[in-house]
Formats: structure tokens, C-alpha cells, sequence
């Protein structure tokens, strides 16, 4: 048992829920144990489905705008940041030259962490709250960094009040550092840890390309819920014609609770697009398109060449920022996503957990590089066997021994 989930039971028939039911009533999902013995389990993740959801969304809105005040200094040295360089800190991670822009970049992802935060502990009153989050509030405590901070809880001010639904006093600049700072869990196999990047893809973020709101919920070191809000990603296929498609509008929603399929939303609220995702299309490897990050520093683009080249793939690689590319996939946008850091890079649980269990609720599979399940229980870094892979299910065979086959190739070649 996994909290109050059953595990290792293979779903065998799963009613697809009408739209946006799994926010209103239970699910019930059919499991087939060894005997055969069918039970009904009642899924038990929903409400903090619900508040994940509504979480990532506010943020995704916060973040956007964010982006769209044009007049806003904020915005000004956003400008001057897509123009700027980008250097790497000890962790390898990336930063702006400029110290006031770097503030600038990790203020917006700490304003977003704040305002999940806020959402969460308002939704889930009842509830322990611990939360394994990317960033924290030691750049927003320096003497120059008052301007900022200021700004930043004036933002997560008036995202709260838009949104209506809590009559709250006015956040404090204090309230918001201490809201920023409740993400210093470390996580763990015991209990329940929300797990938060509140920008992943901040290469791609200050570019204007793909970027999103992370959420996941590990309960006894097992994800059991995810979210992806993807603010830029066009909710038609990224891949093949896309360019001629007629539904140009972008802002995904992905999400997936253990047990009960990945679902894809329209981030807007309008709900033009629903999409509900089982079964991650079991193409070949010919004809599979593969996504890897689009920065070379996070993923060596030499080595996932080598080994598209050996499954004979003919699409050149999609290279996208962020956890985006998870969704794309979940949705079969492509079928394979390959991601070989460079040695001495530890890969952190808030960059792929609300990924992969989008990918592996609709059907996927999610490894390392020889073929073992990620760990989320062992704290915030990911002990991997080199590299994270994902496929369907019928390209993993087929996958693995490629990769085994180009990284002895490379190490052979040292
Ligand atoms: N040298 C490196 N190798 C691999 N991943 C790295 C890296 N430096 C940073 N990253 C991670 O890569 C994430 C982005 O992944 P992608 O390449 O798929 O867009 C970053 O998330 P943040 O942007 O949240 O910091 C960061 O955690
Ligand atoms: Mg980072
Ligand atoms: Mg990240
Ligand atoms: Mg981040």
C-alpha cells in the first residue's frame, strides 16, 4: 500500500471521467490482482489534485504577467537579460551576469514559489505541509534587493485578489519571504512532500520559449500526483505540421494522479482543449520524433544523436526548455526524450517529478540510462545511473540497448 493506494496492481479498465470530475467526485478504478480478484479502490489524491492545480495555474498567470508588463522595470532588465550572456553558478545552474538581472530572474521563480505556497496552505488547511522547492529567499534578503521584494509581494498581492476566492489581509514583504522559505523541506520515504519548481526552464523563461509550473506529491517517496503548467506550449502537437495547424493558442495544463491516466487542459480556463492520455502512441523508432533540452550544457546532444542514429530515427531532434517536453510526450507529440547531463551533474527530484508521472500515468516509461525506475524517496537529488531516458513501452527494449551501445562507444573512445 502506498498511503491509501493500492500498488502494483494493473489498471484494466479505467471509465474515462467526465471533464474535470476528479475535482468533484471520487474516481473508481478497476484493479486486477495475480488471483485475478477485481477490487474497487477509491482514488484518494483528488482535493490535493485540486489545489495542485489551482496552484500551477495562479502561478502560470503570475508568471505571464510577469512577462507582459512591458512597462515595468522588471520587464526592462528582462530586455537587457535575453541580450546578456549566461553564466553558470557552482551547481551548474544558470545565472545572469549582471547581479540585479540575476535577482530579477530568481525574484520571479521565488514569486511563484511564494504564491504556491500560499495556495496550498489555504487549500489544504488540515493537512502537514512540507515542500521541497528550488528556491529560496537569501538573494530577496540583501539590503538591494528591497525594490524587488517589494514588487514581488505586490504581484502575489494582486494575483490573490484576482483570483477571488480568499479574503486575506495584504501579504507582507515578511509574509512572503517566510512563504518562500517553507520550501526548505528536504523530502524523504516517509510521509507526504510537495515538490515545487516554480520555474523550470529559466533559460527558456528569459528567452520567451518554454518554460512551467512544476507540482508534484510524493507520499511514502512514491509520486502520486503531478502538474505541468506550461504557459507557452501551443495546445496542438509541437511536432510534424504544427506550424500549420489552425489552433494557435498556447498555455497547457498536463496532470496525472496515480492511477487514474494523465488529462491536458486548456491553461486559460476557457476549456477549449481537453485531452485525456492512456497510451503514448506505439510508433517506431523510424518514425518517432525525440525531444532533449535545448541548452547543450544540460544535455550532451553528441551522445543522444548517436543513439537516435542507431534506432534509425529519421526526425531531427525537437530541443525545448523545461519539463514541457514531458507533457509534449505524455500527449505522443513525440515518443522518445533523451537527457545526458555532463559528469558531476546530480539531477534534483523537482526537475522530473511532476514529469514523469504525466509521462507514466499516460503510458510511458521512465528510466535511467540502465534501465532502472527514478527514486524520488531519497531526498532533493535523483541517485542515476548516468542519464534519464523515456519511452513508450515497446521502444524501451530497443532504446536501452542503444544507449548501452553509444555510451560504450564514448567511454571506449576517452
Ligand atoms: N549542467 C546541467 N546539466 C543538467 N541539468 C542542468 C544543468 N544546469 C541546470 N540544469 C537543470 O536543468 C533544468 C532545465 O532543464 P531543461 O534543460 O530540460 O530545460 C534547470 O531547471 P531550472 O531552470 O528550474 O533551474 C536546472 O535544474
Ligand atoms: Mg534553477
Ligand atoms: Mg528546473
Ligand atoms: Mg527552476
Amino acid at each position: 500500500m502506498t498511503g491509501n493506494c493500492l500498488k502494483i496492481l494493473t489498471p484494466i479498465s479505467s471509465s474515462r471521467p467526465p471533464l474535470f470530475s476528479l475535482l468533484s467526485k471520487p474516481t473508481k478504478t478497476q484493479f486486477k490482482t495475480s488471483s485475478s480478484f477485481v477490487l474497487s479502490v477509491k482514488m484518494s489524491y483528488h482535493k490535493e489534485l485540486a489545489a495542485a492545480k489551482k496552484a500551477a495555474s495562479l502561478a502560470a498567470q503570475l508568471c505571464q504577467a510577469l512577462n507582459s508588463c512591458s512597462l515595468s522595470p522588471l520587464c526592462k532588465v528582462q530586455k537587457v537579460l535575453l541580450q546578456s550572456d549566461v553564466q553558470s553558478k557552482s551547481d551548474k545552474s544558470p545565472v545572469t551576469v549582471a547581479d540585479y538581472g540575476m535577482l530579477v530572474v530568481s525574484g520571479r521563480a521565488a514569486c511563484s514559489q511564494a504564491l504556491v505556497t500560499f495556495v496550498l496552505e489555504r487549500e489544504l488547511p488540515s493537512e502537514p505541509f512540507s515542500l521541497v522547492a528550488e528556491e529560496d529567499s537569501t538573494d530577496l534578503r540583501n539590503d538591494g534587493a528591497t525594490d524587488t521584494l517589494e514588487r514581488i509581494t505586490k504581484l502575489v498581492n494582486e494575483t490573490i485578489t484576482s483570483d477571488g476566492s480568499y479574503s486575506v489581509p495584504t501579504l507582507s514583504t515578511e509574509d512572503v519571504l517566510k512563504a518562500i522559505d517553507s520550501g526548505k523541506s528536504e523530502g524523504g520515504s516517509a510521509g507526504r512532500h510537495w515538490v515545487l519548481d516554480p520555474i523550470d526552464g529559466t533559460k527558456g523563461f528569459v528567452r520567451g520559449d518554454q518554460y512551467v509550473i512544476a507540482l508534484a506529491l510524493l507520499d511514502e517517496g512514491k509520486v502520486v500526483l503531478g502538474v505541468l503548467a506550461c504557459p507557452n506550449l501551443p495546445l496542438a502537437s509541437i511536432c510534424g505540421d504544427y506550424h500549420k495547424s489552425s489552433n494557435n493558442e498556447v498555455g497547457c495544463l498536463f496532470y496525472a494522479e496515480v492511477g487514474a491516466g494523465t488529462y491536458m487542459q486548456s491553461l486559460n480556463g476557457f476549456f477549449t482543449c481537453e485531452g485525456w492520455y492512456k497510451s503514448l502512441p506505439l510508433k517506431n523508432s523510424e518514425e518517432a520524433s525525440f525531444f532533449e533540452s535545448y541548452e547543450k550544457a544540460h544535455s550532451q546532444h553528441d551522445l543522444s544523436s548517436s543513439i537516435a542514429k542507431k534506432l534509425g530515427v529519421k526526425a531531427p531532434p525537437v530541443r525545448i526548455d523545461s519539463q514541457a517536453k514531458y507533457g509534449a510526450l505524455s500527449r505522443g507529440d513525440g515518443a522518445i526524450y533523451m537527457r545526458f547531463p555532463r559528469e558531476g551533474y546530480r539531477e534534483k527530484i523537482w526537475d522530473h517529478a511532476a514529469g514523469c508521472i504525466v509521462v507514466t500515468e499516460a503510458g510511458g516509461v521512465v528510466s535511467d540510462a540502465a534501465g532502472n525506475p527514478l527514486d524520488f524517496s531519497k531526498g532533493k537529488y535523483l541517485d542515476l545511473n548516468v542519464g534519464i531516458i523515456v519511452t513508450n513501452q515497446k521502444l524501451m527494449p530497443k532504446l536501452l540497448k542503444a544507449v548501452k551501445e553509444s555510451l560504450e562507444e564514448q567511454s571506449s573512445s576517452l
